[in-house]
This record gives structure tokens, sequence and C-alpha cells, in this order.
């Protein structure tokens, strides 16, 4: 029984073990199946958290958020009420509700921090309740900072809470699957954004860009502006190789440019390409490769045809105006006024010399090539620029060459780049070499104000600067004078021998005036012989003045006496000088003048080589002088002038000729000797007019003669210079013409003075009054330099013995033998004679007596008006009868 009742608790107890076991099988198994239950639920909702991620990150715009499905899975996996993201605020000791399912986001909840380390904390009942849960369950996934709560609105079960406690590893593992999925979901969604601003970019794009593969160089991608700029769409474009549209003169040049870029060394190529459009167009294209993957090249291409084309043309107006500035060979140059530093172009470098090693790269080293007596303007010019005072500079000066000569420059410059202070900090400018303007505009001057022959001021500048004497004289109440100085016998001189000698000769006296005077003074020659010096400053003292202006007269006289020794022989002139002074008296320059030529006037009449100080009687004079003038003019208008005729009777006393005198009949004074306005008429030209009056007159009377059947010799004086007239002689043809008087009628005298003077051209003009058929008469013969030389040469007729010989021939042995030369002269030449001023019986006789035939004097008859000449030739009772002819003299 014991055995029994042993076996029977052996059996009883191996029951319980086995029941024991068979329970706790049981709850293995159970264990086990809720063990996978988690696995399964893990799992499902890791795959759906997968799916979820995968899905939203293949779709544009996924249906809600990770964070949604997330907490959606762990609500209705976990069969919690609620579930939220935490994350942990250290600023305020708690955690904000990141993302809330059944709690609210953006919820503050106080709790202490998490721990370091991964794994579960409990949280306070405070923490759990701010959240509105009776229980939670907290699980944190380090180092991810977002933490899991999930949780119960009320209080559960003790099976429940086994289950929330089997559900923490779900819950711990879900959350470190969710924070991989989110930091992979963010990195996409970073990797998206950066393509699609990549995109935006590329598309975007203002230059073509080309992603071109380096082994075959095909295309691979291309942005809109590629595509346009090619003009072909990107499908072409990538079966085509980039030598489509390379200029294929650019190919090899290409291949070393694809080498560099590919060896990691950028490339910047401005080449032109072709694109499908057929138009060629300049590009610059960067090449460089894509670090990322080596094999690919980034070329970015800009369309710079437009640039080139204002390149090009900027180039072309730099062209032209390089040719312009070349062709008006205009220089510049550049300076940094900041540094002083200089450049020059090339032309201006030519300008100064063309030596670069030479040129001033300095504006000091420039200003130190400026001409001295430039420099101060230059200077002065340069600093109100550099102040700010002067925004332009143009001003000419002269420059050192760098053969050594100066040159001059007109300089155009102007300041730019201005800093606050209103200073250039640097100016730019032009250059032209005006050497050769300058030298025109100083032989321009010298021509306009300087006498070509002896270089010395002429008229013009002497009127210059006599005015500006007289002002300062007085202001300063100095004293200056004018000195007039006339050479005597420079005519005869210049006539004889020439005007080359005369030329000279004139250099010459120039040459010894200058040193004799003052550097103030100034001499001047006024044209001829006609020399005039201005004394400045000479004293204060109206005493003293008159003596000064005298001793340097004096001086000029001297100076001018002493022969001339010039190639052409040697020569002594003389001057007369006419002096005046002048100071403070309210005078003109031409007064002062007048003054000085009215004293030289005075000095020649009074016997040459003197000096004479102006006096006003002379001035009076002088004036009566011009006022005769003014009224001679007037005389052959008005019909002032008359013709009055002197018989030439030969020896039996029968007139055979006459000569015709002028006479003045003056309204209020009288009958006026030719004496005395013949030279007026000779000196201002008026001789002309006059001289043709009576030849005219002449003429008529000889007309009116032959047109009564008589026969009668005119002789008519000829002026010297009414005889230089050019045209003269067609004057006599035409009088000759116009009257039809026998031309051997008229007789023309000249006088033998007339003759040295210009003995070739006087010959010539009398052959052709020759050739008219006149008769010509040398008058005044044995005055002049006579010479039986030229006598010979000249187709005379006629010889005149001057009355100064006739006149004492019968008592003076010396004029009765040059008498008798003359008419054994003038038989010699078979020349006619006619003895003037035949006053006495014994005159007569002597000539009668020593072969003399024709004669001319009171004696014979004096001038008489034409009237009273015509009507003793009708009464023919008279002729012949010397003793009537007397009585009735003019
Ligand atoms: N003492 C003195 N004198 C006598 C005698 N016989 C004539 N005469 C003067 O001597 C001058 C002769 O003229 P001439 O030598 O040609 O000198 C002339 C002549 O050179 C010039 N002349 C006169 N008429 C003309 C003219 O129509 N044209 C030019 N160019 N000159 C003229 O004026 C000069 C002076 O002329 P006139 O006063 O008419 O003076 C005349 C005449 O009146 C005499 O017996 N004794």
């Amino acid at each position: 029984m014991d055995e029994r009742l042993n076996e029977l608790d052996y059996y009883r107890s191996q029951c319980d073990e086995l029941g024991g076991r068979v329970l706790r099988l049981q709850e293995d198994v159970t264990q086990a199946r809720r063990e996978a239950q988690r696995h399964r639920t893990l799992a499902m909702i890791v795959q759906e958290l997968y799916t979820f991620a995968h899905d939203a990150e293949c779709l544009d715009s996924p249906s809600g958020t990770l964070e949604d499905a997330f907490l959606m899975l762990m609500v209705e996996r976990l069969q919690v009420d609620c579930a939220a993201l935490l994350r942990w605020q250290p600023d305020s000791s708690g955690f904000r509700v990141e993302f809330g399912l059944g709690v609210a986001s953006g919820l503050w909840l106080p709790a202490p921090p998490p721990a370091e380390a991964g794994g579960t904390t409990e949280l306070p009942a405070t923490t759990l309740s701010a959240a509105g849960l009776a229980t939670g369950l907290w699980v944190v996934a380090p180092p991810s900072s977002l933490s899991l709560l999930l949780g119960h609105r009320q209080l559960r079960t003790p099976q429940r809470k086994r289950l929330e406690d089997g559900n923490r590893p779900i819950a711990e593992t879900a959350l470190k699957v969710y924070n991989g999925l989110l930091e992979q979901h963010q990195a996409a969604l970073a990797l998206r954004a950066s393509e699609a601003n990549y995109r935006t970019l590329f598309e975007g794009a203002q230059d073509a860009i080309l992603v071109l593969d380096s082994r075959d160089r095909s295309l691979l991608d291309a942005n809109q502006r590629a595509l346009e700029l090619l003009a072909c769409p990107l499908d072409e474009l990538r079966r085509q190789a980039p030598s489509a549209w390379l200029v294929p003169a650019d190919l090899a040049r290409w291949k070393s440019v694809w080498e560099a870029a590919l060896a990691g060394h950028p490339q910047r190529v401005e080449t032109r390409i072709r694109p499908a459009s057929g138009r060629l167009l300049w590009t610059e294209i960067n090449v460089k490769r894509i670090d990322t993957d080596r094999r690919l090249l980034l070329a970015v291409v800009r369309d710079i045809s437009a640039r080139k084309q204002s390149e090009e043309a900027l180039k072309r107006v730099q062209e032209r105006l390089d040719l312009a500035l070349e062709g008006a060979e205009v220089g510049l140059y550049d300076v940094n006024l900041e540094t002083g530093e200089l450049v020059v172009d090339e032309r201006y470098l030519r300008m100064v010399g063309g030596d670069p090693q030479l040129i001033a790269t300095t504006l000091e080293d420039w200003l130190k090539r400026i001409h001295p007596d430039d420099r101060p303007t230059v200077q002065r010019l340069r600093d109100e620029a550099l102040t700010g005072h002067r925004q332009k500079i143009e001003l000419e000066y002269r420059v050192r060459h760098q053969s050594g000569a100066w040159i001059w420059i007109l300089d155009r410059g102007k300041g730019f780049d201005w800093d606050e202070a209103g200073r250039p900090r640097r100016a730019a400018g032009t250059c032209v070499d005006i050497t050769a303007r300058k030298t025109n505009e100083a032989s321009i001057h010298r021509l306009a104000f300087y006498d070509s022959l002896t270089d010395l001021p002429n008229r013009r500048l002497f009127l210059d600067r006599l005015s500006n004497a007289h002002a300062a004289a007085r202001r300063g109440g100095y004293h200056g004078a004018v000195l007039f100085l006339d050479l005597d016998h420079f005519k005869q001189v210049n006539d004889a021998r020439g005007h080359e000698a005369g030329d000279h000769l004139l250099q010459e006296v120039a040459a010894r005036l200058t040193p004799l005077l003052r550097t103030e003074d100034t001499v001047a020659r006024f044209g001829g012989d006609e020399f005039v010096i201005l004394l400045v400053n000479l004293t204060r003292s109206a005493q003293e003045a008159p003596a000064f202006a005298r001793s340097v007269a004096e001086k000029v006289r001297q100076a001018l006496a002493s022969p001339f020794q010039l190639q052409e022989g040697e020569f002594v002139l003389g001057a007369s000088i006419g002096v005046t002074l002048f100071c403070g008296t309210e005078r003109s320059v031409h007064d002062i003048l007048r003054e000085a030529d009215t004293a030289l006037y005075q000095a020649k009449a009074s016997g040459r080589n003197s000096v004479h100080f102006f006096e006003s009687s002379m001035q009076v004079a002088v004036e009566a002088r011009f006022d005769l003038e003014g009224e001679l003019r007037h005389a052959v208008d008005r019909e002032q002038l008359r013709l009055f005729l002197q018989p030439q009777v030969d020896a039996a006393g029968h007139i055979v000729g006459a000569e015709a005198l002028l006479r003045w009949q003056h309204p209020s004074k009288g009958l006026i000797s030719p004496a005395v306005f013949i030279p007026l008429a000779e000196e201002t030209g008026l001789i002309v007019p006059v001289g043709q009056w009576v030849l005219n007159q002449a003429c008529q009377i000889l007309a009116g003669i032959a047109g009564r059947g008589q026969s009668l010799r005119i002789s008519v004086n000829v002026s010297p210079r009414q005889f230089r007239q050019a045209d003269f002689v067609a004057s006599v043809r035409e009088v000759l013409a116009r009257t039809g008087v026998a031309p051997a009628c008229l007789v023309l005298e000249i006088t033998e003075g007339l003759v040295i003077e210009d003995l070739q051209h006087t010959i010539d003009k009398m052959h052709e009054l020759k050739a008219c058929g006149v008769r010509l008469s040398l008058d005044d013969f044995g005055t002049g330099y006579s010479s039986l030389t030229y006598l010979k040469r000249m187709p005379i007729d006629e010889l005149k013995i001057d009355r100064s010989f006739v006149r004492d021939a019968p008592v003076n042995d010396n004029d009765a033998a040059l008498v008798e030369v003359m008419l054994s002269v003038s038989r010699h030449f078979h020349l006619e004679v006619v003895a003037e001023g035949v006053e006495t019986l014994d005159q007569l006789n002597f000539l009668k007596a020593h072969g003399c035939r024709c004669f001319q004097g009171y004696l014979l008859g004096r001038p008489m008006p034409a009237e009273t000449f015509l009507s003793l030739m009708d009464d023919g009772s008279d002729q012949g009868r010397l003793s009537d002819l007397q009585t009735s003299g003019a």
C-alpha cells in the first residue's frame, strides 16, 4: 500500500510535474506565439514604412508625410490610443511634440532630459498627464534627438500592460527604421531639390551649356539656349559630333583645347561657329572638366557676335582715327598726375625725334625739355590744371627735338578721372608740330613789319613804335626825336650803276646806322633812300633834348658821309637829315613824322648833307605847297593851264620853230611860273596828265598852222616822269594820229639828266619815238654828265645849249670854249643846235660867229600866248626882223 501509496504519490508527483511541464510548455508556446506576433507586427510596420517611403520618393506629391504614416502605423499596429514624435528642448527642459496623433502637435511637455544612451526611460506622471495620457511607453533611439511616445488615455489591465511591454522592442526598432528612412527621405528630397535647382540654372542660363562625353565627344545634354544658338533640336545634336558646328579651320586647335580641359585645365576660347542656320557666329567657349565624372566636359558657349561687331567697329574707328591722326600728324599723350608718369604714342615719339630711349617718361622730365622762355607759362597752366582750376589746356610752346633743335608744339590737353577734391588724376591730350606754321607766321610778320632789303623795321612797325614811344614820353615826361634822312645823290648812283648797286648801298647804309643807336631806338626804312630814326627817352630836360638829338643826327650824318666801298665801286653819298622832337604835346604820330619830313625838305633845300630841325615856319611853307598841289590837281579840269610859245629863229631872224612853255593861270595868284609848279607836278605825278595836256595843245596848234598852209616846229618839254610812263610812246602816237600833225613838226625835248638816269632804256624809248617820225632834242646840254659816248648812241636831232653857257660866252673864255666845243661836237654828229637864253646882241653875234644857226631868247622873243605867236606868224612883214620880235615878248 505503502508501495501503492508510494507509487501513487510517485505517479501523482509525476503527473504534477508533467502538468507543470505542460503548463510551462503552453506558456512557452503562448510566449513564442506572442513573440512571433510581435515580429510579424514589426515586419509589417517596417514593410509598410518602406513602401510608404518608396512611394513618397517616386511620387511627385505623396499622400501624407512619413511622420503621419509612421505614427498611424504605430497606433494601428500597436493598438495604442495615441502616438507622438517628441524633440528635446534643452532651453526649456522639456519636450516639444513635433508630430502627434492623438496628442496636439506643438505641445510642450515637462520632463527630465533623456538618457545619453539608448533605451527606455519611464516618463514621470506629470509628463504623461500633460500629454493627456494615463499610461505611456516612451522610446528613444540615440543619436537621433527624436523620441517616440505611445500611450493610452485610460489605465489598462495587467494583460494589456504586458502587451504594451511587449511592444517596446517593436517601437524601438520601428523608431530606428523610421529615423533611417527619414534621413534617407530627407537626403532624397535634398537631392531632388538640388537637381531641380541645377535644372533651373541649366535651362535658365543665358549662355548655351553643353555636356559632352570626352570619349567620343558626343553631346549628352544641352540647355534650351544651346538649342537656340545651334539652331538644332537636342536629338539631332546628340547624333552630331561638335565638328559639325565648329569651323573646320579651328579643329586642330580644338584638339589641344579638349586635351587640356580633360587634364583639368579650364580653357577659354574665342572662336567662330557655324550653327545649322549657316550664319557664322562669334562665340566665347569655356570648356571645363566635370570633376564628379571626369569623362565629362562642360562647355559654356556665349554668343559674342555683337561684342565682336562692336569691337570690329571700334577697331575700324580706331584705325580711321589712327589714319586721321597719322595724316594730321597728331601725337597723343596720357599722363598719370598722381605718379607723374607720362606715356606718349608713336606719333608723338616721331614728332620729337623717334628715339624711345630719349623720350620723357615723367611730367618733370617733359617740363625740362620745354624752352626756358615758354616754361613759366606752361608750368602755370599745368599747375592750374593740377589744382582743378583749369579744365582744358591749349597752348603753343617750344620743345627740344632730339636733334637739339627747338620745335613748336600746339598742345591741347584735358584732365579727367577727378578725385573728391575736384582734381584730375589723369590728363591726356594731343600735340601737333606747328613749327612750319610758326616759321610762316614769323616770315609773314617779317614781311609785314620789316623791309626785305635791309631787314630794318618798315613804316608800319615804325609808326607802331613811334606811337608807343610818344605815349610813353607823354606819361614819363621824356623827350624823344624822329630823324628823317634822305641819302644825297642816291638816285644818280642807282640809275647810273644799276639797282643792284643801289640795293647794296642801301644795305650798307642800314648796317652803318644800326650800331650807332641804342637798342631801344629804332631805325626804319620807308622805301627808296628814306630812312627814319626814332630816338626814345632822350632826356626830361627840354633844353637838353635838341642838343642830344643833334649829336645823334650829326653822328649819323658823319657816318654816312664817309665813302662806301662796294663791289660795284666806291660811292660818296652824304645825307640830309630832318629832326623833330616830341614830348607831351598833343600831336599825332603822323604830325611828328610830317614835321621831320618838312625839316628834311628844308635840309635838302639848303644844300644837302646837313641837319635841320623842324620849325613851325617850315610847316607853313610846306602846307602852302600842299595847298598848291591840291589846286594843281584841278588845274587841267578847270582850264587854268595856258600854253605859251617862245620863238626860235634862224640867223636871218626867221621863225623856224617855237618852244611850248606852260603857264598856270591861277584864279587868285595870277600867272604861275612852271619853275614853281612843274617840280611839284613831277613829284606828285601830276606831270603825267599835265604833260599830256601840253602835248595835245601843241599838236592842235601845229594842226592849225598846217591848216593855214604854214609850217613850223614846236618843241615840247617832256619831263622824266612823263617820259618813263610805259604808254608814253603810245600816247604820242595817238595825239599825232588824232590831230593829223606831221610828226617831223613835233620836237620832244628831253633833259640830259633823264638820259643819264637810265641810259639804255631811254635810248630804246627814243628809238621808238624816232620810229614815229618825231624829232628829239637834248635840253640843257652841258649841265649834266655830258658824255660824247652816249651822245653818239642817242638818236637825237638837236642839242640845246643851256643858257648858263650862252650868258657868259662872249665874256668868259671858259664858257666860250665850252660853247665852241658843243657846236663843234654837234657838227661832228650832224646835230642841229639851238642856243637858249640869248638876251643880247653880243651873245647872238658870238654864237653866229661860231657857227650856231638857231637861237632862242628874250632878244628874239619872249614866251607869249599861242594866239599872239600865231598872229605874229601871220604878220609876214615882221619875220626876219629881230628887233620887232624882241618887242613882242611876254
Ligand atoms: N633868263 C632868261 N630866260 C629865258 C630866256 N629865254 C627863255 N627863257 C626861259 O627859259 C626857260 C626855257 O625853258 P626850259 O629850259 O625848258 O625850262 C623850262 C622847262 O624845264 C619847264 N617847263 C616849262 N613848260 C613846260 C612843259 O610844258 N612841260 C615840262 N615838262 N616842263 C616845262 O619849266 C622851265 C622854265 O620855264 P619858263 O619859266 O617858261 O622859262 C623858260 C623861258 O621863259 C632868256 O633870254 N633869258
